[in-house]
């Protein structure tokens, strides 16, 4: 219970709104009571007619008043009750976008290595489920259960002034009643459990493969991919199965227990009746009273199978929203204050260092070994190294995605870890390997980075990217859709829209990886052209695969096996021996294949 006080808790600004519902829920059940207590007491005025205590024209008229009375009584039991309907349904989707943003805020700011181990379907699946698990259950609650809880009580207090016997027999249901769930939660939250974790890893698994639809059908792999999914979902069959059977074998328990208690209330009713301890209204008034309890207390096995599910979906919710998350991390809702500004360089610092930087992806896996080099403002560095040496790993920590585990990482003489993330990022221009662009039009992702570019400054970074041309040639141009990941483009044209992001970004730090990997040779000297042009006066680290690309830069770092190999000018490493100068003969001799282990085309 304390996972559902927690969502309450949380959605405080929903108060109002709870406020209401309850005392609709108030309301609506005292206009119910009110039906018992008018024919009970028109009972007792027929049975004093029928005894010849009053006259039978008195007794009509305050049997039609009585009547016209419960007419007045349920038409306000049902306006009310509708009432709190729909704002219990108002709560129950504002509850549901309140804890979708706020999952998605929180998934915004989770650290890199977070998404590292999730599949993207899993943590929509989780999100979905474990949200509308809790909504649902907010509703549930709020348009019946709350009534009937109030009802339940009252009875108890008036079963009580009448004879307090029977309030203790209705009272005795609650604890059994909690006691036998209680005896089977654990068992039960288990399964829901085992049954979630299937349904999230399918919902993982169904993303990826419809995302990668190409790859599945070229591999001819759409047989057993379906046949993974459905073996997931035959699991869930099982274990609902179980769940079930033990959910209705226990449900037997609970309304056999339920059963026999009112048996006895019943029961005595009719005796004390009988004994004339109660008249016949009063009878009536207790049986109806009785049925009025009994009620919430039969839908008490429903609700507490939905509180189960929002039970454990919150839990699933909660443990996502505790993920710690890096302070510096831009985090829009539980916002830490305004992001500072950057600090004031420091004099003669270069504009980035990497100080004997060992990081590791995985416990104890170091990936990068002692990494070293400075890139002074306005030089073009540029990363070459074996496929797999860390070249990308080096972007992820300029970019503040992952942490060094030792050394540290400075932006112009600060260490990374003391600045803020945001403006830090803000100050970067990146292309990255595989152009990683939105669903949405092109004009969209141009202005990714500058939501308020003009048009003609998009149509400038697209020129200087030389995307124009192809982009033109489109009937919609600038408003063409371009698919998910931009899928309906070449990977040519991906390309170039990601350099247009980047050029119009216009940020003094630009970092490329191997940005004109997916162009044909034409095409890539076309859009250097623009990168040069973007790099000259800017600080740019550079991750390339072209040997000409290279021969641009003033300085070329050589990684080998996650250690700096040698740090020298186009000219100095071409007669040292390294790696550097391997490449170049490797070229002359024509070896594409062992350029290819260095990511290089010739
Ligand atoms: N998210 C990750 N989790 C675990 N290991 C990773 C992750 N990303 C990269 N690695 C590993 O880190 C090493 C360096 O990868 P990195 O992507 O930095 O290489 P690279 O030099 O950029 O390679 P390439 O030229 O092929 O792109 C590789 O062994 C890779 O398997």
């Amino acid at each position: 219970m304390s996972s559902l006080l927690r969502i309450v808790r949380f959605t405080r600004e929903l108060s109002p709104l709870y406020l209401l519902i309850i005392a609709c829920s108030v309301v609506t059940a005292g206009t119910g009571l009110a039906v018992p207590f008018l024919i009970g007491h028109a009972t007792d005025v027929v049975s004093n007619a029928v005894g010849g205590k009053i006259t039978a024209g008195s007794a009509t008229r305050t049997v039609l008043w009585l009547a016209f009375a419960l007419l007045l009584a349920e038409l306000a039991n049902t306006v009310l009750s509708n009432v709190g309907g729909y704002f219990g349904d108002r709560m129950s989707n504002r509850l549901r976008t309140i804890l979708s943003v706020r999952y998605f805020d929180k998934l915004l700011a989770l650290p890199q290595r977070w998404f590292d181990t999730e599949l993207t379907g899993t943590i929509v699946s989780r999100l979905n489920r474990s949200i509308a698990e809790i909504s649902a259950f907010a509703k549930t609650f709020s348009n019946a259960f709350a009534t009937m809880l109030i009802t339940t009580f009252a009875v108890l207090v008036i079963s009580a002034y009448y004879f307090w016997p029977l309030a203790v027999l209705l009272l005795i249901i609650f604890p059994v009643y909690v006691w036998l769930t209680a005896l089977t939660s654990k068992k039960w939250q288990r399964i829901e459990g085992e049954k979630n974790e299937h349904v999230d890893h399918a919902g993982g698994r169904f993303a990826e493969v419809i995302g990668q639809i190409r790859v599945v059908k070229s591999f001819v792999r759409e047989g057993s991919e379906l046949s993974g999914f459905r073996s997931r979902f035959e699991a869930t069959d099982d274990l609902t199965r179980e769940q079930s059977a033990h959910w209705h074998r226990m449900d037997v328990l609970r309304r056999g227990v339920l059963n026999l208690i009112f048996f006895v209330i019943y029961a005595i009713i009719f005796v004390l009746t009988a004994r004339g301890q109660f008249s016949l209204g009063q009878m009536v008034l207790l049986i109806q009273l009785m049925n009025m309890a009994r009620d919430p207390v039969q839908s008490m096995s429903w609700v507490i199978d939905a509180s189960q599910r929002a039970i454990a979906g919150s839990r699933d919710y909660f443990r996502v929203m505790e993920t710690p998350v890096d302070p510096r991390t831009p985090h829009v809702i539980e916002s830490h204050g305004d992001s500072d500004p950057l600090p004031e360089p420091v004099p003669d610092a270069p504009m980035i260092a990497f100080r004997d930087v060992r990081f590791a992806y995985e416990k104890d896996e170091d990936v990068l070994h002692g990494i070293g080099f400075d890139v002074r403002a306005g030089e073009k560095v540029a990363l070459v190294g074996e496929s797999g040496g860390g070249k990308s790993t080096i972007v992820n920590l300029l970019l503040g995605l992952y942490e060094a585990r030792t050394g540290s990482v400075e932006i112009a003489g600060h260490p990374i870890d003391s600045l803020p993330l945001a403006e830090l990022r803000r100050d970067v221009g990146v292309v990255f390997q595989d152009a990683s662009l939105f669903s949405g039009t092109i004009r969209e992702n141009i202005a990714y980075g500058r939501p308020d570019a003009t048009d003609e400054e998009i149509r400038e970074a697209a020129r200087r990217a030389n995307a124009d041309r192809f982009v033109e040639r489109f009937s919609a141009g600038y408003d063409t859709v371009i698919g998910e990941r931009g899928l309906r483009l070449s990977g040519g044209q991906r390309q170039r829209i990601a350099v247009a992001r980047a050029m119009l970004k216009d940020a003094p730090l630009l970092v490329l990886d191997e940005a004109t990997s997916a162009l044909d040779t034409k095409a890539e000297r076309q859009v250097q052209a623009g990168l040069d042009e973007l790099m000259a006066g800017r600080t740019s680290l550079i991750i390339a695969h072209r040997l000409s690309t290279i021969a641009n830069v003033d300085t070329i770092v050589t990684l080998r096996d996650g250690h700096v190999d040698e740090i020298g000018s186009p000219e100095q490493l071409a007669s040292s021996g390294g790696i550097y100068a391997e490449l170049l003969s490797l070229q002359d001799s024509g070896r594409k294949k062992d350029l290819a282990r260095f990511g290089f085309r010739v």
